[in-house]
């Protein structure tokens, strides 16, 4: 096993691309172990649909990152208290989704450290009831990532917050989260320890038993590699919400001069469809206003653009712009609580 240091990095694009950089370039017949810890990210899962598992406002008011992973299954929330593994090694042939064989050593460790850890549902390793890690796993067919959180001193607040949906009467085929109970790995322990002392903790109780992991750092040429990555992948808006699964939205709002109710229908990202029916929009055929909305992407700011083009239209004699965008693409009060 090769211990791949990331060199510190925090930013959830870079190391998701290191993942995938290592997983697709390095040698075929070596297996890999990788740790990082992400600045306050939410982490999607590949087939998911990003709008319906991230509370849009907070994730954007906080600065939080909103990544998607190559890797199947749920969001995930990640902060500086959440410490990462994954293990890129050869496609042993068994069933994606085995998640024992990753897990073992990982909660070996944790036994070690006191704490009743067990893997628990499909992928969840709990303690006491309480989720403390979850799984994902990603094969290319030869090799593959398996990969895993610890929830050693996140703060569970913004888990809840930032996860806490609000964009509702979305139907589509995404994978929708499993909303778990969480806990944090230091609230188990008889001593204190830093996370990064926990980091240190795990590495050697992972090699227990075999030689020493010999670490490895990439080449100026290698972390070339993973920046174009990051940069054509993991940075875009394409990758992270464009590639959601098509999805439908229906919403309907009271104005004071009448109901209006919408429905769109979103595809990679970009609106396909957009019909709308109320009875006040003055007397100019509603198929000219809708197709204004046809091909923008599924965001406030080109929503935002394209009221600002037909403001001053018949349409929204006494609307205020800020109620129709909140229409299109608002939250609403009552969210899903997890
Ligand atoms: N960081 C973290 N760790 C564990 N569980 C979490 C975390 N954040 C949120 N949750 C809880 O899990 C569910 C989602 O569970 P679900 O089972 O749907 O998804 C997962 O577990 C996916 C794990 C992906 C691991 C990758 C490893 C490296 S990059 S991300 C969510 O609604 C919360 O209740």
């Amino acid at each position: 096993m090769i211990f791949i240091d990331n060199n510190g990095h925090t930013d959830p694009r870079l190391n998701l691309a290191l993942e995938e950089y290592v997983l697709r370039n390095f040698s075929p017949t070596q297996d890999y172990l990788m740790f990082y810890i992400n600045e306050p990210s939410i982490i999607i899962g590949r087939n998911q649909n990003t709008l319906e598992e991230i509370n849009h406002q907070y994730v954007e008011d906080h600065n939080i990152h909103v990544v998607r992973r190559i890797s199947g299954g749920g969001a995930v929330y990640h902060d500086f208290g959440n410490l990462n593994f994954s293990f890129i090694t050869k496609h042993d042939g068994t069933r994606l989704s085995n998640f024992e064989k990753f897990t073992a050593p990982v909660i070996r460790v944790l036994r070690n450290l006191g704490l009743d850890a067990a893997l628990k549902g499909r992928n969840d390793i709990q303690v006491v009831e309480k989720k403390i890690s979850g799984t994902a796993q990603f094969s290319t067919g030869k090799r593959m990532v398996s990969h895993g959180t610890l929830l050693y001193d996140t703060d569970l607040g913004e888990v809840v917050n930032a996860l806490n949906v609000k964009m509702s009467k979305i139907q589509s085929k995404g994978h929708k989260s499993v909303r778990s109970r969480v806990a944090n790995i230091s609230d188990y322990l008889e001593r204190s320890l830093s996370i990064e002392d926990f980091r240190k903790l795990l590495l050697e109780g992972l090699y227990e038993g075999n030689e020493p992991f010999e670490e490895y750092r990439l080449t100026a040429e290698e972390w070339q590699g993973v920046r174009e990555l990051k940069q054509e992948k993991y940075d875009t808006w394409d990758w992270n919400y464009g590639r959601s699964p098509r999805f439908n939205i229906q919403r309907t709002k009271r104005f004071p001069l009448g109901e209006v109710d919408l429905r769109i229908f979103v595809e990679k990202g970009r609106i396909k469809d957009f019909k709308i029916y109320g009875d006040f929009f003055g007397k100019e055929p509603l198929e000219d206003l809708e197709k204004l909305f046809l091909g923008i992407r599924y965001i406030k700011e080109d929503i935002s653009s394209v009221l600002q083009e037909i403001y001053i239209t018949p349409y929204f004699g006494s609307l205020p712009k800020n109620d129709f965008i909140d229409l299109i693409y608002g939250e609403d009060e009552e969210g899903v609580k997890i």
